[in-house]
C-alpha cells in the first residue's frame, strides 16, 4: 500500500475515536510486513490517565494478534501542522519498529511530516541497554 492510501485509512481510523474529553480525535493506521492495516483511535476514560493514544492502540492490536514486524505508520489528526506523537507512543513505536522505518504525521489540510521511528525518539532505551546489565 503507498503512503497516500496509509494516510486515508489513519482518517477513517479517526472515525472510530471515544473522546468525550478532550473531543480530539487522532487515527492512526499500522501497516504490518503481510500488507494488513491495522486501524487505532484514541480511546478516553473518565480516569483521564487510562486514555490510550491512537498510535498505541493500533501497535497493542497487532502485537495481541502476534504480528510484530511493520513497513510504515501514518497519524492524523486536526493539528495546525502535522500531529505530534506523544512520549509514550514514540517509545512504543521504537520498540516494534526499525529506526528507518517511515512514519507519515499529518492534518486534516494536508500537512505532512515524512519522518522516521528514529527521528522521533532518538536515544531510545532499548532492549540492548537492559542486555548490557544482564550480561554482568
Ligand atoms: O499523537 C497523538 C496525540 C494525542 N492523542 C490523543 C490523546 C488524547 O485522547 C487526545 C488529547 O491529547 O489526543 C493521540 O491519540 N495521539
Ligand atoms: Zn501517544
Amino acid at each position: 500500500m503507498d503512503y497516500k492510501n496509509l494516510i486515508e485509512e489513519s482518517k477513517k481510523a479517526r472515525e472510530k475515536a471515544y473522546v468525550p474529553y478532550s473531543k480530539f480525535p487522532v487515527g492512526a493506521a499500522l501497516l504490518a510486513e503481510d500488507g494488513t492495516v491495522y486501524h487505532g483511535c484514541n480511546i478516553e476514560n473518565s480516569g483521564y490517565s487510562m486514555t490510550n493514544c491512537a498510535e498505541r492502540t493500533a501497535f497493542f492490536k497487532a502485537v495481541s494478534e502476534g504480528v510484530r514486524t511493520f513497513t510504515a505508520l501514518a497519524v492524523t489528526g486536526d493539528t495546525k501542522g502535522p500531529i505530534s506523537p506523544c512520549g509514550a507512543c514514540r517509545q512504543v513505536i521504537a520498540e516494534f519498529c526499525e529506526g528507518s522505518m517511515p512514519v507519515y504525521l499529518t492534518n486534516l489540510d494536508g500537512a505532512l511530516s515524512e519522518t522516521t521511528v528514529a527521528e522521533l525518539l532518538p536515544g531510545a532505551f532499548s532492549k540492548g541497554d537492559l542486555d548490557f546489565a544482564a550480561k554482568k
